[in-house]
């Protein structure tokens, strides 16, 4: 059966690869350097914004009529400052460096499910090989600028997600997806930390892509391309509920991790939660790794309806690794088991958290959860002090 998607599939591969090698050379440069004074966030501003600038690119030249809901926006590059100016030269030197580098041309060949395998298959009229300017780029930034709905096709990308992580030497990812119709079809993550074989320590191992087609399967491929990165199948393992570990994430203020311990304690999960930044998280449950079996990720309390200060998550934090999951046979709802929704906008509206598991686990969780909810709120009640965690509209 041919594989849909199959010039899409090659162009976000190429595009995720070109960004993961910019934001990798910003770290080795800029974090790692000698030149980072502590707590300066510029580095990842810098990182994020020429890396949506060179995907943004690559894709308005493959597919000129796709709108893009992208994170990032080029306003504060534009403002006449000197800053800003000095912003945007470096995130322009940085794109053009990138994107001028010849297309790569590796001979292609399928592997038994006909799936590409091998190159990139890079073309020169994705932009590539030549260098752009600062006009041009700033344009491309601001292609991101999509409000996103629920007809038609789209690209959502997420330059660097995980920029905390980025800053830690941790887990990023650079993050693109395919929407048509408000439905997930392709979802590429590049994650350049993280080892390509599970619980390698990484050295030589180190950056892994995955890739998700919908209805043909979630892949794994190196980062780096060369004529023999083959793709391997991703499937998720069977774990029972004590063998497995949450996944969660490593920021206090983006989940409620004292909830998570909770419903992992009522299921009899008994492995110390995996804590990790980014959509690397969907890839490492994916493969199982570190027993991690379930990612879960609610809401703080606080900010009305929704929680976490009345922050919504965004399309393209959640568009590829959902796939992903889907693909590698698992389940992914919000925290009352519905769907997450692509069609809101360039958020998921009011959707209260994100879990992601086998069916089987997956059904525990959502019901442990509603439990641990109920009782954290008769407790609140109880002691009649303000609700801890999530109010009950969450039950409803
Ligand atoms: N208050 C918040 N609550 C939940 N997620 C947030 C919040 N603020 C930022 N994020 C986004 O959450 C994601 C990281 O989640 P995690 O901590 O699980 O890795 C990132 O996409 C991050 O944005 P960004 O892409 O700018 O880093
Ligand atoms: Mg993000
Ligand atoms: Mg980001
Ligand atoms: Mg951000």
């Amino acid at each position: 059966m041919p594989v849909p998607f199959s010039l899409e599939q090659q162009v976000a591969i190429a595009a995720v690869r070109r960004a993961c090698a910019l934001t990798t050379t910003v770290f080795n440069k800029l974090v790692a350097g000698e030149t980072l004074v502590k707590g300066d966030k510029s580095p990842v501003t810098v990182a994020d914004f020429s890396a949506q600038a060179v995907i943004n690119t690559i894709l308005s030249h493959a597919f000129p009529d796709d709108p893009i809901i992208g994170e990032e926006d080029s306003a504060d590059l534009r403002a006449p400052t000197k800053e800003s100016e000095l912003l945007r030269s470096r995130v322009v030197e940085l794109a053009d460096e990138i994107l001028v580098q010849p297309p790569l041309f590796f001979p292609r060949g399928v592997d038994e499910d006909e799936v590409v395998v091998g190159g990139s298959g890079e073309r020169p009229e994705w932009g590539l090989g030549r260098r752009w300017g600062a006009e041009a780029l700033l344009k491309a930034i601001d292609r991101g600028n999509y409000a996103g709905g629920r007809l038609g096709r789209m690209w959502t990308l997420d330059p660097i997600d995980g920029t905390k992580g980025f800053l830690r030497g941790g887990q990023y990812a650079v993050c693109l997806a395919l929407l048509v119709d408000a439905r997930v079809e392709l979802g590429v993550i590049g994650c350049p930390n993280l080892p390509q074989i599970t619980n390698d320590s990484g050295g030589d191992n180190k950056g892994a892509l995955f890739i998700a087609v919908r209805g043909h399967g979630a892949r794994q491929l190196p980062l780096s391309p060369s004529a023999l990165s083959t793709q391997v199948r991703v499937n998720m393992p069977h774990l029972a509920l004590h063998d497995l570990s949450f996944l969660e994430s490593v920021e206090k203020a983006h989940a409620a991790l004292d909830t998570n311990a909770r419903v992992a304690a009522r299921i009899g999960v008994r492995g110390a939660p995996v804590r990790m930044d980014s959509q690397a998280k969907y890839a490492a449950l994916v493969r199982g790794d570190g027993g991690g079996g379930v990612y879960l990720r609610l809401p703080v309390a606080g900010g009305g309806k929704g929680g976490n200060g009345g922050y919504q998550e965004k399309i393209w934090d959640h568009a590829p690794g959902s796939l992903l999951v889907e693909e590698a046979g698992g389940v992914i709802s919000d925290s009352r088991g519905r769907p997450l929704d692509f069609g809101l906008g360039r958020t998921l509206g009011e959707n209260f958290g994100v879990v992601a598991a086998r069916k089987e686990v997956h059904a525990q969780v959502i019901e442990a959860i509603q439990a641990v909810l109920a009782e954290t709120e008769g407790e609140a009640e109880g002691e009649g002090t303000a609700v801890r965690t999530v109010p009950n509209f969450w039950l409803r």
